[in-house]
């Protein structure tokens, strides 16, 4: 969607890096002219995604550099190792993707305080912990930064099975708009995007594990009948991390296929025949001619 150089002279920390849809935004940032570090907690990981986007990069003009890291979100000092260490290679940090996040799908009443504890302390916390040190690097040095928090479309809704990944998604998302306003006074924006299903690893172990996939089609109630591309997302990263966005703050975008739609009372009626709908409209005509005294 943008243009090649968009993001030329822009240094960008994208967590969870390393592997799914933090590793695509990543290649495509970087094809963009960003310089990005990325950081999660195993080493191997990330170093093996900054030799391949390395490598890819050394194909094109113009592509900017990486950097990996490693850090858990949970820990301040791990995320201003990040920062210093990205100001050291790059000069300074312009954005923050908050992509990181733990999830499974359980019955809430499985769950030990610990299990709660964990997903909350990742996507919260984690989210929170690093959003909290960028912003007051910029600041503290008249940066006007730009954060993007990758959330869900049950960061609204609420979703059963998933309460922990909910409650701390709904939290990064109140943050997202309450920082927006309090901090648009210094230049800095905050945006999330809330996605429905993108197939990664990652996702598809915890949250579509056997024998619920064989069990179910993950399509049949999205509108559209597909999941999302990884580069759809990432278009849609970029542009909010791009000054191309520079008038939007405080807003999460939804890049479902329409699955949020769904749950709109009606919406499942698209199982209805033509020749039951043939049907449906003789039986409520002759509803409307009895309330009118014609029948
Ligand atoms: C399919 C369609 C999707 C559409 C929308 C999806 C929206 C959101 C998606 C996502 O967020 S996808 C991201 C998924 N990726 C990850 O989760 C990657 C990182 N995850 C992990 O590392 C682990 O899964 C973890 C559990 C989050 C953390 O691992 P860690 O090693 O730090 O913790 P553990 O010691 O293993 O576990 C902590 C605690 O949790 C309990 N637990 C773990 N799994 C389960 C489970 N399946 N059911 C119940 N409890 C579980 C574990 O037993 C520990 O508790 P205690 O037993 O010690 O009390
Ligand atoms: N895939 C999907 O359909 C959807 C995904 N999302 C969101 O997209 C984002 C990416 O998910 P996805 O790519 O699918 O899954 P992945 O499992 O591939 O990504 C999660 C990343 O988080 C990192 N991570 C986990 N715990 C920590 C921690 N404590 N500190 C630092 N990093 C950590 C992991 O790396 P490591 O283990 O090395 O730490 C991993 O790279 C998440 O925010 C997820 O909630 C939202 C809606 C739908």
């Amino acid at each position: 969607m943008l243009r090649d150089g968009a993001l030329n002279g822009k240094t960008i920390i994208v967590t969870g890096g390393g592997t799914g849809l933090g590793k695509s935004i990543s290649r495509y940032l970087i094809q963009l002219g960003a310089n990005v570090t990325i950081c999660s907690r195993r080493q191997a990981v990330i170093d093996e995604t900054a030799r391949e986007l390395t490598e890819e990069a050394s194909q094109l003009t113009g592509a900017g550099q990486v950097l990996a890291v490693a850090c858990d979100v949970r820990n301040p000092e791990q995320i201003e190792n990040v920062m210093a260490e990205t100001i050291a290679r790059f000069g300074q940090i312009d954005g923050l993707l908050n992509n990181s996040a733990g999830n499974f799908i359980s019955p809430t009443e499985r769950l030990s305080y610990k299990a709660f504890d964990t997903i909350v302390d990742i996507v919260l916390r984690g989210t929170y912990y690093f959003t909290l040190a960028v912003g007051k690097y910029w600041i503290d040095n008249n940066i006007k930064g730009t954060v993007l928090n990758i959330s869900t479309t049950y960061a609204t809704t609420g979703s059963g099975y998933v309460v922990p990944s909910a409650v701390a998604k709904g939290g990064a998302l109140i943050m997202t708009k309450s920082l927006a306003a309090e901090w648009g006074k210094y230049g800095i924006r905050l945006n999330a995007i809330a996605p429905g299903p993108f197939p990664t690893k990652g996702a598809w172990d915890r949250l579509f594990p056997e024998p619920l996939a064989s069990m179910m089609d993950p399509t049949s109630r999205i509108p559209l009948k597909r999941v999302g591309e990884h580069g759809e997302l990432a278009n849609l990263a970029a542009f909010l991390l791009s000054d191309y966005s520079g008038y939007i703050t405080g807003e999460s975008i939804t890049i479902d296929g329409g699955e949020v739609l769904a749950a709109g009372e009606f919406s499942h009626l698209e199982k209805v025949t033509n020749d039951q709908w043939d049907m449906i409209e003789q039986t409520i005509k002759q509803a409307n001619k009895a309330s009118k005294g014609q029948a």
